[in-house]
This record gives C-alpha cells, structure tokens and sequence, in this order.
C-alpha cells in the first residue's frame, strides 16, 4: 500500500510533467504542492521500512547483578508555572518517581522549578512527608500505580476481598491522601501563598523573573538505606531580567549541574512534570538496555513511549499520537534509534557531558584534560571534579556523601552567570537555540554516532494528561512546529550537520521529515485554495480524461492505507477521521503560524516564547470534553478563512455564476475540484459550526472579520485573473 501510493503520486507528477498542452500558473503550482507531498512521502516510508522492538527482562538483570552492582540513578522533574500545571500534579509525578522500584539509596529525585513558587515547594513538602507511609504500602502490596491519583481513582476497596490488614492500611492512605490534595488546595487558594516564615522566608519578595537561586533538601536519606526514601531536592534557578534563561534546556542543565555535584549518578531519567510513572520497574527496564555490554559503547539514551491517561474518547484533538508512535517510533528504532522526545527518558551522563562513541575506544583518559574541562564546564572546581569522575566511569562512594554537603557549590552553578563562555547549551548538556531543545539534543547526540533505543514495557512506563482542548492543542503544535523549523534552518540542520557522518542517510531523512513538518503547511493551504480558484474560474488542475483516475486512486489508496493502520491499531474509523481532520487544522492553522513566527524571529520582529501547555487534571469525563473550542488567537484565522472562500466557491458553483470555460489551457471545470471543496467543508465542520456558535465554542467575531475580509480579497483576485 505504501508503495502504491509512491507510485500513484509519481505518476501523478509524471502526468503533470508530460501534459505540455495544458502548462499554466495553476498546473505549476500544483506541480510543486504535488512534489513536496511526494518527497514527504519518501521520507515517511524510508522511515517505517525497517522496525524494530527491543523487549526487556528485568528479572534476568536481578539474577545477573547482586543489588550492590546496580548503578544509581538521577530522577529530573521539571516544572515551571504553579497555575497552568497544577500542584498536586507534581506531587503525584514525584511521587510515583519515589516509589520506584529500586534500591532507594540509589535514588535522588531532583525537582527544578522555574516558577519559583512557594505553593510548589509547600506542596513537595508535604508529598514527602506522605510519601513515608505511602511508598513503603507501595512497596509491600506491590501495587502497581504509584502515583495515588491514578490509584485511588482506578480501584476501591470494596472491589477487593483482601486481607483485613491491607484494607485498614488502604483506608488510612486513602484518607491521608485525600487530606493531602485538600491542604494543597487550601494553600493555593489562599491569596497570600504560605505563612512566608521558617522554610518559607527564602520565598519572600522573590518574583518569578528575578530572584536569586533556592536550592532546599527536602529530604535525605541521611542513612542510606535501600529501603528509605530516595533524597529529594526542590531547585530555583537564579533568573534576573535580561539574562535568557533558555526555557526548559537551560533548567535541565541546571538539574545535570547540581545533581553532578550531589549524587552524581551515572544515568539521569528525566521527565515533564505531568508524567507519572505507570511501571514501577522502569528503571530497571531501562537498565537493561543500557547496561548491557554491546549497549554501553553504542546506546546513548532510552525513550520510552509517552502515553497518556483519561484521554477523550475517539482522540478528537489528535494528541494520542498512538498510530504515529507506533509505526514510526518503531520504525526509526530500527535505524539510529527514536528521538529524544523530552520526558519518559533515561540518559547516559557521560553522553550528555560530550562523550562520543569514538572517544571510549581511544580511551577517555586523555580527555580529561584540566583546564579543556574548566573551559567547557566552568569555573566550579566541585562540578569538574565530579565531570571527570563522570567520564571516567568511577563510582561513587555513596556512604559518605550527601546532597547537603555540597549546598553551597551547587547554587554556584544555578546562577545565571555561571555558564557564561562555557561550552552549556552548546557542546555539553542540553542545547540552546531552539524550543523544541529535545530534538535538537537527540539529533546532536545521534550525529556524534550513538544510537537510542525505545523502551516499551508492559504496562507502560509512563501515562501523562494530553492538553485538554482544541486551542491547546494547537499553541503546543505551534510552538514545536517553530522549535523544529528553529532547528532545520540553525547549523544544526539535519542537512548541514555532518559532524563526521555519523548520522545514519535513513536517519538524517527522518531528521528532514521532522524538522520541516511545519513547512508542509504552506502547499497544503495552496493546495486547500487550488480547486475553489478553478470553481470561481471554471478551470481545472485536476486531468480530465483518463488520468483524472491518478488523484482520484491516490486519495482512495491514501485513506485505506491510514485506516487499516488504525483499525489494526484497535482503533475507531472515528477516530481515524479526527486524526486525519485534526492533521488538516494543525498543518494549516498550528504549523503556518510556526512558519510565521520563526521568519519574524529571522526578522528580529519577535522572540520565539515558550507557552507552557496546560495540564488539566480533572478527569475529563463531562460530555463536552470532546467538543471544538476557539479564543481569539491569530491561528484561527486561516481555518476559518479556507472554509469561508470553499463556502464562496460552492455557492458560486451552485449558482452558475463562473464565466464561461474559456478556449485553451486547463479550463472548464471538472468534478474533481468540487469534490475536493466539499471534501474541504467536510473536513471543517467544527470551524461551521463554531461560525454559527456562541461563547467560548463560537469563533470570536474579530476573527470572523479578518478571515472574511481574507477570504473576499481572494475570492476578487480570482476573479479579477479571470477577467484578464
Ligand atoms: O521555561 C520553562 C518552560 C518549560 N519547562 C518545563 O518543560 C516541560 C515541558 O513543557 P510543556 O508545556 O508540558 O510542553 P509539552 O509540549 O507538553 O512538552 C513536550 O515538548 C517539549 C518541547 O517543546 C519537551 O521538552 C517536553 O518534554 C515534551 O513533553 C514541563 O515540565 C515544563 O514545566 C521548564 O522547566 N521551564
Ligand atoms: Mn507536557
């Protein structure tokens, strides 16, 4: 199928090449939109042709090294607003990460708020003091969900026959938790966060964009016992006005910092702060691969899949990605290994600090050359120390060794000046200059030559919330379509980047397909306009005689081949249809913005901004969750705008108000551009219905005008060409 399709598209554009007769501006245009299609295309199926699963048996680590032999492990949070991403989010998110199922001395938890939010802090504070009765239930019952949010929803005790002794402890922890989130809830209530005093005073007159660096422990595991709590560290970064503090990369560098300072672990898995651990072994799981021999060499990180709970039914918003992730992440995990996504990933610390595969054979001791290390890592003789340790590969000796010890070091290095002309954010840790710092840093790690690996086991690693409406669904979509397109114009393009030709060809094409995804959204919209400039002209782009079967076979092709993925995905043609739909509008609404909005940064016009997706944690079961919202944003206008000139088009065709079919080149009007403007129309219910509807499910009339006032002009330049 995905090869019929191939050929369909290139006959397609054979056809156009050949038909000389019927040459003109409109043949050209959709000679270009055709072959941009067709090159995706390429890139897509080069993408699936080889995949792979990797499958994992922790059991068989266990049996393989005693408990002493397993490395440590780093576990980053990151969060950055108290209101978009509420508190006892995070609470659940740290406390699934601290309920791991690992030797808890191993552990530190590392928790990174840009937010600088008393409320957060409050809030981790008390989760600890909860997590000292609810990790040890965790563990003894070995209950499967630990974050309590997701347990105390899913199960009741009244489902279970168990011993009389579990269900009083159930109960406890359930009151407990449920006095927990109210406490919360009471706190960020309160107007005034926080009696700012005790543990609090360091909250006092700091704002958000301007204060110096807190850095608390929170708790530690002074004694070190693998059956205590891991160490959890509450940091916030120093940020003054006028120094970047380059978004989420930066707060991850600042974690790699004081963690390297700290603990020092050898692996760091990271995730967003939505993300609760589902599989409690994950750990271990990762492990797996990346402790084993060959992997040691050759795998930089492990990416497991993101999934998300309490999803709406039917995906109406298109933000489940399970088709995608499943044939693609699949697929390139046959070449070079899945991308970095950003959360639900577990690195090798050595990678991150710039270690490539080449420098372990020629060996990593001439590396560590002092002073090259104060260069790239700054001016903190702890931090380099720990670096060249890192490299090294030495072990910690956890005895002795505590977070509070090195306090005083580690808010050295989460000042703003610290990295000044050193090598973050450009050679070591996670790299500067993009919004989607993710991809940028997998696709510098892959062009050094390592590989990834997806990690997917059963149950799943991690469940997350998806963004709860249709206007977040898209500012998310802008902001990674701008970080990507960010990214394939820097000198880290997947084209330019040829750092020794380390990038696989196959992957460096997955690379392309990526990072121009939001380019596509310019011939889409062409394309989108093509047949209502041919009905309100009577022309036609589309051949007329036999070859009209070449488009028309493509379509028919094109859709089998995307439902039977869903269908033997287990998914609905239900939702296949909002995932195609929900494509249409993120191309040509969510990506057109983000082209828009880097060429103003290239413009120097505006700032690319980071707008934090919003995470909603009331289960979304009220019967309008699936329902299209709109709010005034600017990236409603083209949806509306496309919908209204097919609406123009129609009513012209149904009329019979086009001029006669001129003599010559292309014209007289066939079925196919109709078909396609009500194909169109179809596509864009939601938005007609938003047309007519009120409130925050209604269009908001400015837009309504803009796009009317866009949508004559063209429906007159059209005409006016006719004329001519
Ligand atoms: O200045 C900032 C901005 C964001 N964040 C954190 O970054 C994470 C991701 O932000 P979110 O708003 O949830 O973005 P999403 O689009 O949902 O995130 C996806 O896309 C991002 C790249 O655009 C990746 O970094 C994420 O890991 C990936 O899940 C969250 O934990 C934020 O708290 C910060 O720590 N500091
Ligand atoms: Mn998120």
């Amino acid at each position: 199928m995905d090869t019929l399709t191939l050929l369909l598209l290139l006959l397609l554009i054979c056809y156009r090449v050949l038909a000389v007769k019927k040459y003109n501006f409109l043949w050209f245009v959709a000679f270009l939109c055709e072959s941009w299609f067709t090159f995706l295309w390429v890139l897509v199926i080069s993408s699936k042709w080889s995949p792979a699963v990797i499958t994992t048996y922790p059991y068989r680590l266990l049996h393989w090294a005693s408990e002493f032999e397993l490395p440590p492990v780093d576990l980053f949070v990151t969060t950055a607003d108290p209101v978009l991403e509420p508190p006892i989010i995070k609470v659940n998110t740290v406390l699934s990460l601290l309920a791991i199922d690992y030797p808890a001395h191993k552990l530190a938890c590392y928790v990174s708020d840009d937010g600088c939010s008393p409320i957060t802090f409050y809030a981790l504070v008390e989760a600890s003091k909860f997590a000292k009765i609810w990790v040890p239930f965790c563990k003894k019952y070995n209950v499967q969900t630990r974050a309590p949010i997701r347990y105390f929803s899913k199960e009741t005790i009244a489902d279970s026959e168990d011993l009389p002794e579990f269900r009083k402890e159930w109960l406890k922890l359930n009151n407990e938790y449920e006095h927990l989130s109210r406490r919360i809830e009471d706190e960020d209530q309160n107007s005034i966060p926080c009696q700012l005093d005790g543990e609090f005073s360091v909250f006092l007159n700091t704002d958000r964009r301007n204060h110096s660096t807190i850095i608390k422990a929170i708790w530690e595991n002074k004694k070190g016992l693998s059956d205590d709590l891991p160490h959890l560290i509450y940091i916030s970064r120093e940020k003054l006005p006028g120094h970047p503090h380059y978004h989420k990369a930066g707060a991850m560098n600042v974690l790699t910092r004081v963690s390297g300072l700290m603990t020092n672990a050898p692996f760091m898995l990271n995730v967003d702060c939505d993300m609760l651990v589902n599989n409690p072994k994950i750990v271990l799981h990762a492990l797996c691969i990346l402790l084993d021999f060959m992997g040691e060499k050759e795998i930089a990180f492990v990416q497991c899949f993101q999934e998300f709970y309490d999803g709406l039914k039917d995906d109406p918003f298109a933000n489940q990605n399970v088709v995608a992730y499943k044939y693609m992440v699949l697929g390139i995990s046959g070449l070079q290994g899945p991308f970095y996504m950003g959360t639900n990933c577990m690195h090798r610390r050595r990678v991150i600090y710039g270690l490539s595969p080449d420098d372990i054979e020629k060996g990593i001791k001439g590396k560590s050359l002092d002073h090259e290390l104060f260069q790239k890592f700054g001016n903190s003789k702890g931090l380099v120390k720990s670096v060249a340790h890192a490299f090294e590969g030495k072990k910690h000796n956890h005895n002795d060794i505590y977070p509070t010890d090195s306090l005083e070091a580690a808010r050295e290095v989460a000042d703003c000046e610290y990295e000044c002309g050193t090598g973050w954010g450009k050679q070591v840790g996670w790299l500067y200059g993009s919004t989607t710092e993710d991809l940028l840093t997998g696709l510098n790690i892959h062009a050094r030559g390592w590989r990834s690996e997806t990690c997917r086991p059963d149950p799943i690693a991690f469940t997350g919330c998806t963004p709860p409406d249709f206007p977040a669904t898209l500012t998310q979509r802008k902001r990674w379509g701008s970080g990507l397109l960010e990214i394939f114009l820097s000198k880290h393009s997947p084209i330019l980047c040829t750092l020794s030709g380390k990038l696989h060809i196959r992957q460096r094409l997955i690379y392309i397909w990526v990072t121009t995804l939001s380019l596509r959204s310019v011939p889409e919209i062409c394309y989108a306009a093509l047949p209502t400039y041919c009905i309100i002209n009577n022309s036609t782009i589309f051949p007329k005689d036999l070859g009209l079967w070449i488009p028309v076979g493509l379509f028919v092709t094109y859709n089998i081949l995307t439902l039977s993925a869903y269908l033997a995905t287990g998914l609905s043609i239900r939702e296949w249809w909002n995932n195609e739909r929900m494509s249409r509008f993120m191309s040509m609404n969510a990506y057109f913005m983000s082209c828009l909005s880097v060429m103003f940064k290239f413009l120097r016009i505006s700032e690319a901004v980071f707008e934090i997706t919003q995470k909603e944690h009331t289960s979304s079961g009220d019967e309008d969750g699936g329902r299209f919202t709109f709010n005034k944003s600017p990236m409603f206008i083209p949806g509306t705008t496309i919908l209204m000139v097919q609406l123009t088009a129609l009513v012209i065709f149904l009329l019979g108000l086009q001029p006669a079919a001129k003599k010559g080149n292309g014209s007289g009007l066939g079925v196919g551009e109709v078909l396609c403007s009500i194909y169109l129309v179809v596509c864009h219910w939601p938005f007609l219905k938003g047309l007519f509807a009120k409130g925050k499910y209604g269009i908001p009339i400015t837009t309504i005008c803009k796009s009317a006032a866009l949508a004559l002009s063209f429906v007159h330049l059209c005409r006016a060409r006719a004329t001519i």
